[in-house]
């Protein structure tokens, strides 16, 4: 199967009219609408179209940086993938869950960039790439290299809950650089340079032990890169306030996904007290913020037997 870059225009128009899209393109939800529909008469167009129950259920807040449409995206595409035939089920009697060969996840990839398209209108691809292959990648101008090895990295991830689109944000930052090329392109080679001396320093963290000063480093980057995207236009007052409170306690973070409000991350030492992490939670929490303590570098798609999955989150997707 032809590995796909470009949106089919007509295709998209007819699909727009037959759901009745009315108020262009900010309406995310009848956005995800069309890309399921994209998706599964691009797969099973040719032929009579099957008859399929396609229940959809996350834990991710949409819209807040979380890149919840490209895990939507990748979900749509592997399970459409699967049932047209194009892409084998992994899963074997008994397993819980199994991943798909390097050739499937790239096709995969390449149908939910297909269906970010239709949600975000112009993504680099960036969120589905680390949605199909999970841990930690090296993206550059579509170009994805999953690093081999990265350090676990606990980190605090604190939703503001300030709504934003991401289709307007990408859009702000592209009008920024069109208006002022000389003064945004230096910005663009150093969060570039930036990108380049964390994968250094990462790298450094899984082949020596790891000492403060990696983590100083890493620290560093963090408030350098939140100045970055300050300067590009995608900060908001409420990421400001997670910057000092979380600053207050000696934590750098840094927003996450398109900005504007929605998520933002703060790294954790190995040496940060348990009671640092309380009660940094609960100041983000008198905010009005969510605030949970997780990691970086999950696994990408996956098959799961019914077996793997919450029977809460089973009763949920077998209640429709
Ligand atoms: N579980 C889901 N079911 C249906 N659509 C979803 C789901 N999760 C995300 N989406 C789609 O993704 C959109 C949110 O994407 P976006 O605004 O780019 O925010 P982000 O990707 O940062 O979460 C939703 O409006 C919807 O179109
Ligand atoms: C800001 C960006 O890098 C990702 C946007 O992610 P999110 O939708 O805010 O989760 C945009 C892109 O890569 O196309």
């Amino acid at each position: 199967m032809e590995e796909v870059k470009r949106l089919d225009a007509e295709l998209v128009r007819r699909l727009r009219e037959f759901i009745g899209v009315t108020n262009g393109n900010l309406d995310t939800c009848n956005m995800a609408t069309l890309s399921f529909l994209y998706i599964y008469l691009s797969l099973f167009g040719s032929s009579e179209l099957p008859s399929l129950t396609v229940s959809v259920w996350s834990e991710l807040p949409t819209a807040a940086g979380l890149g919840s449409s490209a895990a939507y995206s990748v979900c749509l595409a592997a399970a459409l993938l699967c049932a047209s035939g194009a892409i084998p089920a992994p899963l074997k009697e008994g397993d819980h869950t199994a991943r798909w060969c390097q050739q499937d996840l790239e096709r995969i990839n390449s149908w939910a960039f297909q269906g970010e398209m239709i949600i975000h209108g112009n993504p680099s691809g960036v969120d589905n790439a680390v949605g199909t292959w999970g841990g930690m990648l090296r993206f550059l101008a579509g170009k994805i290299i999953p690093l081999s090895r990265v350090p676990l990295l606990r980190i605090l991830l604190t939703n503001t809950k300030v709504p934003r689109s991401t289709k307007v944000l990408v859009a702000r930052v592209k009008d920024k650089i069109n208006k002022f090329p000389t003064v945004m392109t230096p910005v663009l080679d150093s969060v570039d340079a930036l990108s380049c001396t964390c994968e250094k320093v990462l790298s450094e963290m899984t082949c020596e032990p790891i000492t403060g000063e990696h983590y100083n480093i890493l620290e560093e980057l963090i408030d350098i890169n939140q100045h970055h995207l300050n300067v590009m236009g995608v900060g908001h007052p409420s990421l400001d306030t997670l910057c000092r409170v979380t600053l207050a306690k000696g934590l750098h973070s840094k927003l996450t996904g398109a900005g504007g409000g929605g998520c933002g991350i703060t790294l954790l030492r190995p040496e940060t007290d348990s009671s640092v992490v309380q009660t940094t939670v609960q100041d983000l929490k008198d905010c009005g913020f969510d605030c949970w303590e997780t990691s970086i570098g999950g696994l990408g798609v996956q098959q799961h037997s019914p077996l793997s999955v919450k029977e809460e989150v089973l009763d949920i997707l077998n209640s429709y």
